[in-house]
């Protein structure tokens, strides 16, 4: 609803108030237009003020009542009548204005800023434009290329960039209400025909074509799929060709295509998914909002490789005081240095000084990390050396010191068990570049105690982590549905497929990589690694031909054969492509590959098929999907939304295809199961194939929403 009182005498001050972000919900709308209706009627009024309480103007849109029988008065007239007002309208806007926030202060005649407000059109985020006149009154306002930035992009300027850009008037240090209406009764009876955007013609840059086709192949080239981005420039492109009311009818238009598209719902989906994870749970009964954290004001790292720099960067970012260890002195010098760069270059970019530097002690004794509050133990991916560092951390931090480590896979409960108090150990699963990556995976074991937890969710957020607190199995949740993904792809290659059509068809399904393209990134010596430790691999030079059974299940040994040959990816400048160089980025089809690729086929006797981009599609992202059921099955991650994350945030999952799960009810759980059924029989030894008892129960219950998955989760449990 909207609050309407009288001050200062003849200011009418409409305050917003549907908490927390006074989203313009039906009531909110009916009350704006109500309160306007009274204040433009009252004679004593001379000037208006709206503004939204507890210090955020508005959030938009209200996203909850998409998809709802949406009542009340709509947007579009609502705001045009503020602006059509003849008696000046003022926005004062704290906190955030966003969406239909912004919008309704475009059609206010000034706009006065908190220096802390940002501002923003983040509708694109969303799957939508801003269709409340946005992408018609911006360009009119601060110009064509501004405009299309800010609204193909959804980014949130600040006070100060808005007030550079136009797109308030002023900015206030203290109280903006106040400001807003004394700048509201200063310009009481000044006219306003030169402060309605919608009067505005829209400048028209001289490189005209050049900009539209340069925005249009931008957003082409990075929305890898997306439909928003695309309708954006269109929308605004109608700003600049067309008059203001022809411009609407275009807006509305394409928010009309948008607005019940797929894309929106996964958008939106993602929305309140990511802060749906923040209120974790554990099959124990341990909660977010009943778990206290422990502030943690001085952390160390354990470590300093690639992960062990990135996560050091990261926490000193926080502000917090940051012990870096390493015991070769070497790699210590090193790191400092790579280190120092990458928190010089992120205070450059973001034009701050690198205060943070100041932050980090290095040393290359473990006993360096005794006063610390909280560890990351980042050193490599070998069992018996982190056996080792928890069991000299147990014996060296102070009592109650949460330890925790990096691993992508190895069993956290092992290496709690190698602690005094293993209710202290996490995971926290980083993903890199550690400073960069925003995804963290939180992993408990049965004996984490719920601080603990509490406590690596509250510092994933303090380094601006998208944070998932999921249970702890091999490759939790991320790596764990990777490897059927992986395996999948590589039981193509062997069937007739090749690895440029894999990653094709892949990348246009909106991953900005493929398999084969992403595994030549990281390496495929690190799986190679693994499959080794798990005694998975054989020596194709010293047998002929390793054998394509382990464990009475198929396996691929390709990657493995590669490896043999030194071929580990970009880093040796051959994997599964050629690059000029070692370390370059172009990937290209190698020959070589190819012609191997066929010996091995007739070697094993296999006859190529011809597979098409279906099948990769369905074999690899069901059987990715089938490995979520289970994890949901297990209870690993508390609900789809978890897993989905994960894959949007950590995997490269397209964001507008709202993650594995929610993409499987889009698709349809009949379908994928039938999908699977069907790959299973055409291929009976493949493993993973087989449909989960999860995906089969949801079927059965008549394939609910991906909402109502818990439901169904939980009658399962309790039944086991
Ligand atoms: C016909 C016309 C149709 C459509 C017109 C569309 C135009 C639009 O306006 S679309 C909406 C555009 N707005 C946004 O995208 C803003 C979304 N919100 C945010 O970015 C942030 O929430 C924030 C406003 C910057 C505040 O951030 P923070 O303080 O970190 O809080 P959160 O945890 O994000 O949010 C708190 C709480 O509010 C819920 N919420 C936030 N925004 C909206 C919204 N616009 N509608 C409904 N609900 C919203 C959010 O989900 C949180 O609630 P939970 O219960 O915790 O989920």
């Amino acid at each position: 609803m909207a609050q309407y009182t009288r001050v200062s005498g003849s200011v009418g001050l409409i305050t917003l108030q549907n908490p927390p972000v006074n989203a313009l919900s039906a009531a909110v709308r009916q009350g704006i237009v109500d309160t306007v209706k009274r204040a433009l009627g009252d004679p004593k009024v001379k000037s208006v003020v709206i503004c939204g309480q507890n210090g955020i103007f508005c959030g938009g849109a209200d996203i909850k009542e998409f998809g709802t029988n949406m009542s009340g008065p709509p947007l579009v007239p609502m705001i045009h009548a503020i602006e059509a007002a003849n008696k000046p309208v003022v926005a004062a806007i704290e906190g955030s204005a966003l969406g239909g926030g912004l919008e309704l202060a475009l059609g206010c005649h000034y706009r006065i800023a908190h220096s802390k407000a940002r501002l923003g059109l983040p509708e694109v985020s969303l799957g939508l434009l801003p269709a409340a006149g946005g992408t018609q009154r911006l360009p009119r306002l601060i110009g064509v290329p501004a405009a299309l930035d800010l609204i193909t992009t959804g980014r949130h300027v600040t006070a100060a960039e808005a007030l550079q850009l136009g797109v308030v008037d002023r900015v206030a240090e203290h109280s903006t209400v106040d400001a807003a209406v004394k700048f509201a009764l200063s310009v009481a009876a000044k006219s306003l025909d030169a402060r309605r955007i919608s009067t505005y013609p829209c400048p028209r840059p001289s490189d005209f074509d050049a900009l539209f086709e340069g925005a249009m192949q931008k957003v082409r080239q990075s929305a890898r799929g997306a439909i928003a981005p695309v309708a954006c420039v269109q929308a605004v492109r109608a700003a600049a060709t067309r008059p203001y009311l022809q411009g609407m009818e275009r807006e509305k238009e394409l928010m009309a295509t948008l607005f019940t598209s797929g894309q929106a719902r996964a958008l939106q989906y993602c929305f309140f998914a990511q802060r749906a994870v923040s209120k974790w749970n554990m099959p124990n009964g341990a909660r977010w909002d009943t778990s206290k954290p422990r502030p943690v004001h001085k952390a160390a790292v354990i470590g300093l490789g690639t992960m062990g720099r990135g996560i050091a960067v990261a926490l000193a970012q926080t502000g917090m005081s940051v012990v870096a260890v390493e015991t070769q002195e070497k790699q210590l010098m090193e790191a400092k240095q790579a280190v120092s760069g990458m928190l010089e270059r992120g205070a450059k970019r973001r034009g701050l000084t690198p205060a943070a530097l100041h932050k980090i002690s290095y040393s290359h004794d473990i006993q360096a990390v005794a006063d610390v509050d909280l560890v990351i133990e980042a050193v490599f991916e070998d069992m018996a050396l982190k056996k080792k560092v928890f069991q000299q951390l147990s014996a060296v931090c102070k009592p109650g010191t949460f330890l925790c480590t990096n691993t992508s896979a190895l069993d956290v409960d092992h290496l709690a068990s190698q602690t005094r108090n293993p209710e202290l150990v996490v995971g926290m699963h980083f993903f890199a570049p550690a400073h960069v990556m925003k995804l963290l995976e939180v992993v408990y074991g049965p004996q984490s105690s719920p601080q603990a937890v509490a406590t690596a969710m509250q510092l994933g957020k303090k380094m601006g982590k998208v944070s998932v607190a999921v249970g702890n199995c091999r490759g939790f949740v991320g790596n764990r549905m990777l490897k059927p993904y992986i395996e999948q792809a590589f039981f193509l290659l062997e069937e007739g497929a090749t690895p440029e059509l894999v990653d094709r068809a892949l990348e246009e399904f909106g991953f900005p990589m493929g398999v084969f393209r992403m595994s030549d990134l990281s390496g495929l010596d690190v799986g190679w690694r693994v499959r080794k430790g798990d005694g998975l691999v054989e020596s194709g030079s010293a047998s002929g031909q390793p054998t394509r059974l382990r464990e009475g299940r198929r396996y691929s040994p390709l990657g493995d054969l590669l490896c043999e040959q030194g071929r580990f990816g970009q880093k040796t400048g051959r994997g599964w492509y050629q690059y000029d160089k070692p370390g370059s980025r172009v990937a290209r089809s190698d020959p070589w590959f190819h012609s191997f690729l066929e010996e091995y086929r007739a070697r094993h006797g296999l006859v190529a098929r011809r597979i098409d981009h279906q099948e990769v599609l369905e074999r690899c992202l069901y059987v990715l999907i089938n490995e979520g059921f289970r994890i949901l099955e297990d209870g690993i991650a508390a609900g789809p939304e978890d897993i989905d994350i994960i894959y949007v945030f950590g995997y490269g999952w397209p964001r507008h295809r709202g993650g594995p799960m929610f993409y499987a009810g889009m698709v349809g759980l009949a379908t994928v199961l039938e999908r699977l059924e069907h790959y299973r029989q055409a291929h009976p030894d493949v493993p993973y194939l087989q449909p989960c008892s999860l995906l089969r129960r949801l079927v059965a219950s008549g394939s609910p929403p991906v909402h109502r998955w818990r439901e169904v989760i939980k009658k399962l449990h309790s039944q086991l």
